[in-house]
């Protein structure tokens, strides 16, 4: 079969390319795997609505982990601007899929971003690309929340970082325990939101979530 590839070197400074992003190499080696984990579970390879599945999958999987080839450091700071902004500056309702390390299977939700500027600020879609880059992988909730914060910390050098993340795992959904409405909430702060609760309160109070 013909495979198409649109970007087959990444590059970090287009690291947020909207483009389904997988490289026939990979595809190629993924796909012999799937099509054996198809014959494992009892399918027939050779019927027609499974011909393609093992290129699909191998695709979609490459896609939905796509963010180990994005360097959010450089991300925000392809974006970084003096500015003498001190208020805080929120991103709320950041739409967030993820897989989890243990099942790999997806977890999903929102993220709720803040920062107080401290000198400099970055462009408010950087803010929206962090969490992708780090949510396009293998991950645990509270470990992207973490890294969310911290690149932000690192990068601009704010008065303070704030990181909430609502979502449900559909390895408890699914499988499992089954609990269908069960939602996760995890929370990173940094400076100003760990130091002065007042600041950490306007922040919970804007996003609308319950933390305590
Ligand atoms: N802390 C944390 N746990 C997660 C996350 N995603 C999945 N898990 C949990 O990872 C755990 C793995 O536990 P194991 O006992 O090794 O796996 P398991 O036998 O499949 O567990 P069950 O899901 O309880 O059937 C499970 O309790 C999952 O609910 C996450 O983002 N953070
Ligand atoms: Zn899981």
């Amino acid at each position: 079969m013909e495979i198409v590839n649109h970007n087959a070197s990444f590059n970090e400074d287009e690291g947020y390319s909207k483009i389904e992003r997988w490289n026939p190499e990979t595809t190629e080696k993924l796909a012999y795997h799937y099509k054996e984990i198809l014959k494992l579970i009892g399918e027939d390879v050779g019927r027609e609505g499974l011909l393609q599945t093992p290129v699909r999958v191998a695709k979609a999987i490459q896609f939905l982990t796509h963010g180990y080839n994005i360097d959010p450091h450089v991300l925000v700071r392809s974006a970084k601007f003096h500015e003498e902004y001190k208020q805080m500056v929120l991103v709320k309702d950041i739409e967030l899929y993820s897989m989890c390390e243990h099942h790999m299977i997806p977890f999903y939700g929102k993220a709720h971003v803040a920062y107080i500027p401290n000198g400099y600020i970055t462009g408010l879609s950087k803010v929206a690309r962090v969490v992708d880059a780090y949510a396009r992988r293998l991950q645990v909730q509270e470990r992207l929340t973490v890294q969310i914060r911290d690149c932000l910390q690192e990068t601009l050098n704010p008065l303070g970082v704030a990181v909430v993340i609502e979502a449900a795992h559909m390895c408890m959904q699914m499988r499992g325990i089954q609990k269908q409405n069960s939602v996760t909430t995890t929370s990173a702060f940094t400076g100003a939101f760990l130091t002065h609760n007042e600041t950490r309160e306007e922040f919970i109070h804007l996003i609308g979530v319950k933390l305590h």
